[in-house]
């Protein structure tokens, strides 16, 4: 499949999303979607990385993981030794069918897994290696994540948070507790909503 193809599929399902949230009174039941140029921006990052295994917390109906899925095709077209994988899950049901069925329409449902499961849960029982995750969920749980990512964060590996600067006071003590950590180079990106990355730079 074109980038080209790819871009009008993500656009118009983009565009469709959006015109639903408009009408959605109850920020809850709208599918927030990152924006376009964050989205590229992500994938450029993961392709750049030859990421070997994301996760993404926040699925919603797939906007972002299609982008992600898009990245994760370059990577094993490019090299095909061992396959990168996805990882991405959401709590609710609805939204990750609907996510499967965009992923297979655009044949990008081989190496990825979507998982409808508590984020807390599943970092707390997650032992897999990540050298990307990417944190799009409901941001006033997120504090509670940062014991486990950083039992999961190695050596270079990234931890890339949407909505930093559109709901910045939501997500200030998240992102002080790696912006105060040495072991991690922290970034806020001026993209779309706000981007914030940290990077692993230490071994212990
Ligand atoms: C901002 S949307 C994700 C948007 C998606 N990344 C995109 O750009 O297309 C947030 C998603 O997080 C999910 N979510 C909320 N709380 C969660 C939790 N505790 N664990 C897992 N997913 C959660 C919601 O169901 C929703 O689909």
């Amino acid at each position: 499949m074109s980038f080209a193809h790819f871009k009008a599929y993500t656009d118009r399902l983009y565009q469709t999303d959006k015109a639903f949230d408009d009408a959605q009174p109850n920020r809850l039941n709208r599918h927030r979607h990152l924006e376009p140029d964050s989205a590229e921006f992500l994938a450029s990052l993961v392709i750049s990385k030859r990421a070997k295994n994301i996760l993404e917390i926040g699925t919603s109906t797939g906007y972002s993981t299609l982008w992600l899925g898009y990245a994760l095709a370059q990577i094993n077209r490019a090299n095909t030794a061992d396959s990168a994988t996805l990882t991405s899950i959401d709590i609710d049901e609805w939204r990750l069918l609907t996510a499967r069925n965009h992923l297979r329409t655009l044949q990008f449902d081989h190496n990825i897994t979507l998982q409808q499961v508590d984020a807390k849960d599943f970092l707390r029982q997650s032992t897999a290696h990540f050298d990307v995750i990417f944190l799009d969920a409901e941001r006033r749980f997120y504090v509670d994540y940062v014991a486990d990512f950083k039992r999961l964060l190695t050596f270079g590996d990234m931890l890339i948070v949407d909505n930093v600067i559109s709901h910045a006071d939501e997500v200030a003590a998240f992102l002080s507790a790696f912006e105060q950590d040495s072991n991690y180079l922290c970034s806020t990106l001026s993209i779309g909503a706000g981007l914030f990355l940290a990077v692993k730079q230490s071994k212990d």
